[in-house]
């Protein structure tokens, strides 16, 4: 399969660049009769939008959904639904310097080495920016799996070594950064300000749950809920980590104590993260996923060009100073389609 495709049943294949004329997603998969909201679309689409506040990328894109197929009369007919975004405020120009170097930490020399050829308008096919229409996807898995009672959430879990020390999931959307902790989202912002006026950039911790999925989806083997949810969120460019429910901190402890009992009223924890031999246990499923520093910063830093020469980059142009609050709705997307599959290929696994 090629790269640009996911998933089995639930099937998501996106295209576009960062500064080309825009972007699509076309789904195969979707069941016939699923009310399609398309303002929902657009809603997670908002949340992922660059230029959305003062710590996000500079660049403004209204990024309006427009569904050309596969919805009629706000229903999904079960034929393959296309969705695009048109790109309006590139500025190729501002990227000619790139087009030489390669940028420590990007997918440059990457894209460079296997293919020869390199759009790089921006950081081309590896933007950040191909991910909306991940999102517009993911928003239409949403409205699959709410017919089934199931839903997605994500939050802000560390920004710049700032951690939430209190959930609290009515506040995410009222904060810039996502953070689920009001005290600690000042915190982040500051974090992020200071690295960005030392021309640098922030990483930080995203926190996941999935509410409502019944015991029994995922495949024993290969295709583990966890496995694919690990393929889905470290396709996601930037994050570099997943640890499903206890995680890391699973081997610190004994088995005594890692262990969920089971009750007749249902688990007394949630060590395994909602996941037991890759098939949901019917527990919430929780995940973190670790996020790296921008990458793109104004700080001098070693590189070469295409002949190999060392030279120095500043990286200038429009970039978020820290990935985590926009790639909040990235991850909750991914996190739809994999559910939204599972789901699917569930109904096959027995009569
Ligand atoms: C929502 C989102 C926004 C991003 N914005 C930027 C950005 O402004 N500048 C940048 O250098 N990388 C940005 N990235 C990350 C790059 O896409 C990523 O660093 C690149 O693909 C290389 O990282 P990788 O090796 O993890 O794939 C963004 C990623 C996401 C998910
Ligand atoms: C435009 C978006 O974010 C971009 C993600 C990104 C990157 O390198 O990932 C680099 C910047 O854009 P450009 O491709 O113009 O350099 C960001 O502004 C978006 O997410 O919609």
């Amino acid at each position: 399969m090629s790269g640009n495709t996911f998933g089995e049943l639930f099937r998501v294949t996106t295209f576009g660049e960062s500064h080309g004329p825009g972007l699509g997603v076309i789904i195969d998969g979707v069941p016939a009769g699923v009310k399609i909201d398309e303002a929902l679309i657009q809603r997670d689409l908002d949340r992922r939008r660059p230029g959305q506040s003062k710590v996000s990328t500079m660049r403004k894109e209204p990024d309006r959904v427009e569904i050309l197929s596969g919805v009629f009369e706000g229903v999904s007919t079960g034929t393959s639904l296309a969705m695009v975004i048109r790109n309006t405020d590139q500025r190729s120009q501002d990227y000619g310097r790139l087009a030489e170097l390669f940028r420590p930490g990007h997918a440059d020399l990457g894209f460079f080495k296997k293919y020869g050829v390199r759009d790089y308008r921006g950081g081309g096919r590896s933007s950040g920016r191909e991910t909306s229409m991940r999102v517009a996807a993911g928003a239409v898995a949403k409205m699959v799996l709410a017919t089934m009672g199931v839903s997605v959430r994500a939050c802000s879990m560390m920004i710049g070594g700032v951690y939430a020390e209190t959930v609290d999931w009515s506040v995410v959307e009222e904060n810039i950064v996502r953070s689920p902790d009001l005290a600690a989202a000042e915190k982040m912002v500051a974090a992020i300000r200071a690295a960005q006026a030392d021309r640098d950039s922030v990483g930080g911790i995203i926190c996941c749950e999935a509410h409502g999925v019944p015991a029994g989806w995922g495949e024993p083997v290969f295709d583990k809920l966890d496995a694919l949810l690990a393929h889905a969120i470290l396709s996601i460019g930037g994050i570099k980590g997943i640890e499903i429910g206890a995680g890391f901190e699973a081997p610190k402890k004994r088995g005594s104590e890692n262990n969920d009992s089971i009750l007749p009223s249902g688990f007394a924890s949630n060590h395994a993260g909602g996941i037991l031999g890759g098939i949901s246990n019917g527990d919430v499923i929780t995940f973190r996923a670790a996020m790296k520093p921008t990458s793109s910063i104004a700080k001098k830093q070693h590189t070469i060009d295409k002949e190999g020469n060392a030279t120095e980059i500043e990286v200038l142009g429009r970039h978020d100073p820290c990935l985590v609050p926009r790639a909040v709705p990235v991850v909750e997307a991914m996190t739809a389609l994999v559910l939204a599959d599972l789901a699917l290929r569930n109904r096959a696994a027995r009569i």
